[in-house]
């Protein structure tokens, strides 16, 4: 790729590309740290994530709100930084320019790319598979929903996890690969103390819509603006068709084929289907089940947003896709750092941490990678982080208070760990993760009010072996005992 148009480019000392929590995050702290030089973000909507009502809880636990503003409030509040409202089409790493989707051409002296990721959806142009990303489609999705008797959920993440639990008036057949729901928090114990919630009737309360705008395609022709309703911080209640809850879980199978009544004779394809309705389409599971719904929602995972920027560059990538980065957010090309849900990070990791697409971390890298280019541009050199020494990450599911500390579901332990588990059905559950008698990872589900000291002790790598099973005995202060 070559920009013929070299002469006539803006250049900026950094460009951001990306509006969400990493981009955002970037561009504020660069736009601090260098109150006078020329600043650009490039996004391909004209809502930006802002952080707010920022908590730190303990040592690495934070909490805070996400709120979608106009961008005018960026440039209100930084005068050194210039808003550029489209979509990056090209990247020519060598001459460190971009070419937005409006023909424009921007050189940068270094450049962070915050572009987030998209639904990985288990198949493409179905119309009536969809995926849950943004306000359009979590919006698209409660109006099929309001006509939809039973829907089919497939996915057993994060989203699945949210939807299951808010999904009201529909039945909801929910088919996952694993043994138990919830497996990119949970193990087995725990998925078992929240099954009862998938059938207690809760009051009706508005889902959450936490993602921006994902994609180029959608953005950069034109709509953007229209999707955001008045209503994006009330969330949107789901709601089907009918009255009442039901939830039907379809344990260790996957998708074999999707198909309409136009399609074939469903009695051919399904004849153990049970259910012979005229429904608008048809799943069938490996486990020799087939479901009539009216919808699929695909909850199955993301994958990065790099495509703009891969033609004619050197971008090393990380097997799930994303922008190889090293422990400075650097990608393999000079100059260009990357942050979020965009990219992998490719440093030798704490022995604690590990990452997962998430808010926090979003936050998180996007503030490091603007202290890296920051450093560079002086340069200086920055260590990494401290928050990137041991996971943690406070959410909610299904009512309940949620803290993952560090290793929570001892992953890459193999059997070298043990693992002391207290709970209190429908109150708390309560997971350690030893590894030679130190403490390496937790799941606090419930109002436990243990995190903090748990961190602690995560960090300080005690040796716990006198404690034994008294470690987790509700009669003893555990914060006591450790002062
Ligand atoms: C339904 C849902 C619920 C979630 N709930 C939680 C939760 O409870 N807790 C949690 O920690 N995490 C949650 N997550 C994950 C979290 O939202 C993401 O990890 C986080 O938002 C990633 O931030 P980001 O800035 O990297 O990317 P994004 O938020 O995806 O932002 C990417 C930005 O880049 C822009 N962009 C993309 N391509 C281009 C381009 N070519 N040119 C210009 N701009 C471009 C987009 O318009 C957007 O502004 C949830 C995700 C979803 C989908
Ligand atoms: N409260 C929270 O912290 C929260 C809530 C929602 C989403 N998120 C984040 O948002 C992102 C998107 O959420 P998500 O739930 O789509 O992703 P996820 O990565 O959390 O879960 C993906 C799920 O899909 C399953 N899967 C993958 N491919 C499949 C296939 N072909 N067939 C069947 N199952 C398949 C995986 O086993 C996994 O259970 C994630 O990064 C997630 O961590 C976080």
């Amino acid at each position: 790729l070559y920009f013929n148009v070299m002469e006539n480019k803006n250049t900026f000392k950094f460009v951001v590309v990306g509006g969400g929590i990493a981009g955002v995050t970037c561009v504020e702290q660069l736009a601090s740290q260098f109150p006078s030089a020329d600043l650009a973000l490039i996004t391909a909507g004209p809502h930006i994530k802002a952080v707010t009502n920022f908590k730190q809880v303990s040592k690495t636990l934070e909490e805070f709100s996400v709120e979608e503003r106009p961008f005018t409030l960026l440039e209100e509040k930084y005068s050194n930084l210039t808003f550029i409202l489209s979509a990056v089409k090209a990247l020519d790493a060598k001459s460190h320019c971009l070419e937005t989707t409006d023909g424009k051409v921007y050189g940068y002296e270094k450049l962070c790319i915050c572009s987030g990721a998209r639904p990985k959806l288990f198949t493409e142009d179905n119309p009536y598979v969809l995926g849950i990303r943004d306000t359009d489609s979590a919006q698209d999705f409660q109006k099929r929903l309001s006509q939809a008797k039973r829907i089919v959920l497939i996915g057993n993440g994060g989203i699945a996890l949210e939807l299951v639990h808010e999904v009201r008036g529909c039945e909801v057949i929910w088919a996952i690969k694993d043994k138990a729901i919830g497996n990119t928090f949970f193990d087995a114990g725990a998925a078992q103390f929240l099954i009862p919630s998938l059938e207690t009737p809760k009051a009706q309360k508005p889902f959450p819509c936490k993602r921006p705008r994902y994609t180029v395609e959608e953005t950069a022709g034109g709509t953007h603006g229209s999707a955001l309703g008045p209503d994006w911080h009330e969330g949107i209640v789901l709601q089907g068709a009918e009255q009442g809850h039901r939830v039907v879980v379809e344990y260790q199978c996957e998708v074999e084929k999707i198909f309409t009544s136009t399609d074939v004779l469903v009695s051919e394809i399904a004849p153990n289907l049970e259910t012979v309705g005229s429904w608008p389409v048809y799943i069938k599971l490996n486990n020799d089940k087939t479901y009539g719904c009216d919808l699929i929602v695909s909850a199955t995972g993301v994958v990065p947003n790099t495509d703009p920027f891969l033609h004619g560059n050197d971008f090393v990538l990380a097997n799930d896709g994303g922008l190889q980065v090293d422990e400075q957010m650097r990608t393999s090309e000079l100059d260009i750092y990357a942050a979020g849900d965009v990219c992998t990070a490719c440093w030798k990791h704490s022995p604690l941490w590990q990452q997962m697409r998430l808010w926090t971390q979003a936050r998180q890298m996007g503030w490091h990678a603007a202290r890296c280019m920051a450093a560079h541009a002086l340069s200086e050199s920055i260590e990494l982080d401290f928050c990137f020494e041991l996971f943690s990450h406070i959410t909610k599911f299904f009512n309940y208070k949620v803290v993952l500390l560090g290793k929570f579901n001892a992953q890459g332990l193999g059997p070298n760990h043990e693992l002391l588990v207290r709970c209190t059905k429908g109150q708390e559950y309560v997971k350690v993760v030893l590894s030679e008698g130190r403490m390496v990872g937790a799941v606090l589900i419930g109002e436990t009010d243990l995190e903090e000291t748990f961190e602690n002790l995560i960090l300080n790598q005690m040796d716990l072996t006198p404690y034994g099973e008294d470690l987790l005995n509700p009669n003893i202060d555990i914060e006591d005992y450790f002062d």
